[in-house]
């Protein structure tokens, strides 16, 4: 009999007009070197090096974008046929870690939110259990969970009876769903959660007599059950709902919910995200330790009730690769403006270069939305031995209860912070650590030990989460990932030098592509100054220009600045809501508003193409000399087209979103100080 095939991948038809446009466009660029050099040995400058190396790394960072296009792939799945290939009853186990870190910028009911979308998830209860990974230790999360674990008892058999789609309780009443008799009811149910939680995280205290009775957790004096002197906060788990006891209302078996927060000591060093989820790896394979594990941040609620059958078709497929390690699923963004200010629905990266990713199987992990085979954190596909998923057992073969002693006490010793000392985890095993993208990073160790991993893009999106809305927190979010790019590049395993000895030449080119984006910022300050101050001293730079001695160190310094290396601290970016904030973003407008040094870098850019703009209008209509200067009137043109924004925050707004007097004032000055050395350099 022929197997029913869960799956097609079909290579796109537009890599052949990729290929093309790839070969013309080298060619083109080749050209570009060749007049670049030849200015260079005629009439060696430092402004036609500077230009030079601007255009080096350009073409670098397009060059490596293009091995995203060579060969883009779009698959199907088909969770129709799921039931010829196995029963219900012989699905795998799933468990999903939903990791938080910070009460006060991850609002506790947003939390509580994400974790009832995916304990509703269209899969056997029995099967399921879904872990809280706490790394801020609050009892204020603590304390939603168990409300949340006690609205799951009507929530779960309301989803499955009629279907429902958003399963996300905050998303559904909040389109006005009043369609079935028990609608309102739930509703009101719902509202009386949200406000006791939010209420406890405005007060910032819980009521201690109720965690005790409802956790039988023995609480310090303080009330701080696993804070002591600041210092060491000793782990805690706590099982809220077990599977084999706890039912909903109609009677049928819950998920298992699992709040865990581990172990930290402020001497042993935790790792931030990767050391939670290393622990979680643990944890969960000492209760249930399901084949397939999912990790999900906070705020990327499930969007999709049936993503879990879509990652059961990629993994039972009869012709699935047994090298396997996951499947990855889009981060899609639910509140992202119509004109989407800070591009934070990052289009390019998330689909088109996922599809190329794929078509050389090694879509990356992008730290939330992805399914593992739990197996690819233990060693390599030789060493781990056979992983078919579906000949995995499907639970703990013990039929224990996860609330027995024994395994309450080996779940506690995997989460001690010293546990990991000597052994291979952060090195060999689960997440590895050294960098703060410890999912791409991950992806790429495991890529290249031979695992592999596929991309999964259904119709309707599988997680929607929220993207940052004010601009500090989206720079603050891109230094944090540079930071790690510029750490993976000076590690051993860069993706040069490690990836194309240990995977496809094709995906280490893509994984370098993005590791070099931080040196983007060397064009970048060279475009967006050097033709401006040489325009302003009616110089132009194509070709004849005298020594310029300050660009380069200006641009290394800067380049320092934007990746900010002094900071080195998985900084959680902020989920609040903030109704002004909001407004101001849905009307389009960027967000300004705090100090931040950040702002300053871009002020003085704006200030300096405005000024090269003005004084090149007023030098042509002098002089003449149009042709000379059009090419640096059209850069500085540009520039203050991209600047409005910023000078519209500089002089015309008064919302509170508006630039910091101090920052325009700084920009200013130094913009004019800039202007003055640079006339004395020409
Ligand atoms: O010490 C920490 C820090 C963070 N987190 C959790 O990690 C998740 C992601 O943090 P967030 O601040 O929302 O990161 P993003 O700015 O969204 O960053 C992206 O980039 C990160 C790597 O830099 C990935 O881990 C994320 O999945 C990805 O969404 C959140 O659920 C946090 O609670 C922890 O559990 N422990
Ligand atoms: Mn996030």
């Amino acid at each position: 009999m022929v197997e029913p095939s869960l799956t097609t991948r079909t290579p796109s038809p537009i890599r052949w007009f990729n290929r093309v446009y790839a070969l013309v466009s080298t060619i083109g660029i080749c050209a570009l070197f060749y007049r670049h050099l030849r200015n260079f040995l005629y009439t060696p400058s430092v402004t036609i090096f500077s230009l030079l190396l601007a255009d080096v790394v350009l073409a670098l960072v397009w060059a490596t974008w293009q091995a995203g296009q060579v060969n883009p792939v779009h698959r199907r799945v088909f969770p129709e046929k799921l039931p010829l290939v196995v029963k219900e009853g012989g699905y795998p186990g799933l468990d999903v870690v939903v990791c938080t870190a910070d009460p006060f910028k991850e609002p506790p009911i947003r939390v509580v939110n994400t974790v009832l979308s995916l304990m509703a998830y269209d899969y056997p209860t029995e099967k399921l259990s879904v872990y809280v990974s706490d790394d801020g230790g609050s009892q204020l999360t603590l304390f939603a969970f168990m409300e949340a674990a006690k609205f799951a008892r009507f929530w779960l058999p309301y989803c499955r009876k009629y279907d429902i789609l958003d399963r996300s309780p905050e998303v559904y009443f909040g389109n006005d769903s009043f369609l079935f008799p028990e609608s309102y009811e739930i509703k009101v149910m719902y509202e009386g959660m949200k406000a006791k939680i939010e209420e406890v995280v405005e007060k910032r205290r819980v009521n201690h007599d109720q965690i005790t009775m409802t956790v039988g957790l023995k609480l310090s004096a303080n009330g701080r059950p696993h804070l002591h002197h600041k210092i060491i906060r000793q782990s805690l788990r706590s099982v809220l709902l077990e599977s084999n006891e706890d039912k909903d209302i109609i009677g049928h078996p819950l998920p298992n919910l699992i709040y865990v927060s581990r172990e930290k000591n402020k001497s042993v060093y935790h790792n931030f995200k990767g050391g939670a989820l290393n622990t979680m790896i643990r944890v969960s394979a000492s209760m249930t330790d399901s084949p397939i594990f999912l990790i999900q941040d906070c705020d990327m609620y499930s969007n999709n009730p049936k993503t879990p059958l879509y990652t059961l078709c990629h993994f039972l497929d009869p012709k699935v690769d047994p090298n396997l390690a996951f499947v990855q699923f889009p981060q899609s963004f639910h509140d992202i403006n119509k004109v989407d200010t800070y591009g934070g629905q990052h289009l390019p990266e998330v689909r088109t270069n996922s599809w190329g990713m794929d078509g050389v199987r090694g879509m990356m992990f992008m730290g939330t939305g992805g399914f593992f085979k739990r197996q690819a954190f233990l060693g390599t596909p030789s060493s781990v031995g056979p992983s078919d998923i579906s000949k995995a057992k499907t639970h703990r073969v013990e039929k224990k209860s996860i609330k027995s002693d024994d395994i309450m006490a080996l779940a506690h010793r995997v989460a001690e912070c010293r546990y990991e000392e000597n052994t291979k985890w952060g090195l060999e095993m689960g997440f590895r650590y050294g960098t703060l993208i410890e999912d791409m990073y991950t992806g790429f160790r495991l890529q290249s030990q031979g695992w592999t991993s596929v991309f999964c893009d259904p119709e309707r999106a599988a997680f929607l989460g929220n993207s940052p809305m004010s601009l500090s927190d989206i720079l603050l979010q891109s230094k944090r990932w540079f930071v790690g790019f510029l750490e993976m590049i000076f590690s051993k395993h860069n993706p040069i030098t490690y990836g194309f000895k240990h995977m496809n030449p094709i995906l280490a080119l893509i994984y370098a592509h993005f590791d070099f984006r931080p040196f983007w910022a060397i064009p970048i300050v060279i475009y967006a100054f050097l033709p401006q101050l040489a325009l302003l001293n009616s110089r132009s730079i194509f070709p004849k220009v005298r020594k310029l001695l300050l660009s380069l160190p200006f641009a290394v310094i800067d380049w320092c600045e934007v990746v900010g290396l002094s900071t080195i601290e998985f900084n959680v970016t902020s989920k609040v809501l903030d109704d002004e904030l909001r407004k101001r973003y849905e009307a389009g407008l960027f967000e300004f508003g705090v100090e931040s040094p950040l702002f300053l870098t871009i002020s003085i850019a704006a200030i300096v193409n405005l000024f090269a703009f003005l004084m090149g209008i007023v030098i042509v209509f002098k002089n003449g000399r149009f042709e000379e200067l059009f090419a640096q009137l059209f850069v500085a043109g540009f520039g203050v087209v991209n600047s409005w924004p910023i000078y519209e925050a500089m002089v015309l707004r008064s919302d509170k979103g508006k630039m910091p007097v101090m920052i325009t004032v700084k920009a200013i000055g130094v913009a004019l100080g800039l202007c003055s050395i640079f006339s004395s350099a020409f």
